[in-house]
């Protein structure tokens, strides 16, 4: 067994007061409960535990437009009428939207995206194998715009960092949702390889990810995506994850990895359709820490939050190869998870939608595609 990774770990305790507002399904409240979850296993005792910078407006201009990063620095709930409508609009921020303007919005893109820069760094500069950050992984954020709940798309502020030490980087996207924002920011380089497992079909949001997006010009077969239906379950997932992720490694050769972590292709999440259990969505991270490449993990989507509190805290055992007992010990939110206290999640109930025949379909084109490519 090789000497166990060395783990750097990112957490600012304020991230969990951040508030979307009353209907919104996005609630940081979840990294506060990891993070509590993860102390009550003692699993902070067997890593290196920082709080990170807040990330600099320079710092996010490095992807972000200077004034789309402006924006997002001037504007709060008290102004936001001072502010024309169609910069509202403009932005994709605002009223009722997918991404409001609420108290402390701006320190809250601060906090998640100094989380994944500084773990991208530890990473650079070798005093780590593995730098782990839940509160990052807000994959939709594009250059000039929000979307999805995501403002600072902290995961292409990590791999441009990343890139500067790595000829190549590898990209995972494990969220229910397609990692468009990565993606599109990577589309036309072949130092980027992007490859996102994720729902496609009935407009489910953000509608894009069909297997036939590839990439273009230098990228052309460098990105990668999986589009699957409702219902897919472990060993699907899994058999399909191995296949291709195996292959990836084998003919990209990335210096490093980024794995975004969603935890809402979890089974009976509040937004998604999959029915993986958290032994499943795990063995992602399992099969990604074998290959021993420098790794940045980061969380994302997940909105039923006991269960990414679970999901998350299961996956920082797996990186510090620790087995947790399934009777979660007391601590601050032990009540969120009664009545069972167990750290295994019951199993979805969606019909599979995903026949033998679709998913080698897939699995066929994507390895047709990989030929294309040889480092
Ligand atoms: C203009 N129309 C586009 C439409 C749409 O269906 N948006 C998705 C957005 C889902 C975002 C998922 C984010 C993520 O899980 O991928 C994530 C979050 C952080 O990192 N990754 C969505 N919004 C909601 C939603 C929004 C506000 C209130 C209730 C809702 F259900 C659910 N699903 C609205
Ligand atoms: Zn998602």
């Amino acid at each position: 067994m090789r000497s166990k990774d060395k783990i750097s770990y990112f957490y600012d305790g304020d991230v969990g007061n951040v508030y979307f507002g009353p209907h919104h399904p996005m609630k940081p409240h979840r990294l506060c409960m990891t993070h509590h979850l993860i102390l009550a296993y003692g699993l902070h005792s067997k890593m290196e535990v920082y709080r990170p910078h807040k990330a600099y407006p320079v710092e996010m201009a490095q992807f972000h437009s200077p004034d789309y990063v402006e924006f997002l620095q001037r504007i709060n709930p008290e102004n936001m009428n001072l502010f024309p409508k169609e910069d509202l609009r403009r932005y994709n921020l605002g009223e009722d939207s997918d991404c409001p303007i609420f108290e402390d919005m701006f320190e809250f893109c601060q906090i998640y995206a100094g989380g994944t820069i500084d773990a991208a760094r530890r990473l650079n500069n070798k005093l780590c194998d593995i730098a782990i950050n839940w509160a990052g992984g807000l994959h939709h954020a594009k250059k000039c715009d929000a979307s999805g709940f995501c403002y600072i798309n902290d995961l292409v502020l990590g791999i441009l960092e990343l890139l500067k030490h790595h000829p190549r980087v590898l990209y995972i996207d494990i969220d229910v949702h397609h990692g468009d924002g990565v993606e599109e920011a990577f589309y036309f380089t072949d130092r980027v390889m992007t490859v996102s497992f994720h729902k496609f079909g009935d407009g489910f949001f953000p509608a894009t990810g069909d297997v036939k997006e590839i990439g273009e010009r230098e990228g052309k077969f460098y990105a990668i995506n999986v589009p699957l239906k409702d219902g897919i379950d472990d060993s699907s997932f899994n058999r399909l994850f191995r296949t291709i992720i195996s292959k990836v490694v084998e003919v990209y050769q990335p210096g490093a990895i980024v794995l975004q972590c969603g935890a809402d292709s979890l089974a009976r999440d509040r937004l998604g359709c999959f029915n993986l259990s958290i032994d499943g969505h795990a063995e992602c991270v399992k099969f990604v820490k074998k290959f021993n490449i420098p790794l940045l993990v980061t969380g994302g989507g997940g909105y039923t939050k006991e269960n990414v509190a679970r999901c998350w805290t299961v996956e920082t055992g797996i990186l510090l190869d620790t087995e947790l007992p399934n009777e979660i010990p007391d601590n601050d939110y032990i009540k969120y998870f009664a009545p069972d206290f167990s750290l295994k999640i019951p199993g979805g109930y969606i019909e599979n939608l995903n026949t033998k025949s679709y998913i080698s379909s897939i699995k066929v084109q994507i390895l047709e595609n990989l030929r294309y490519i040889q480092h």
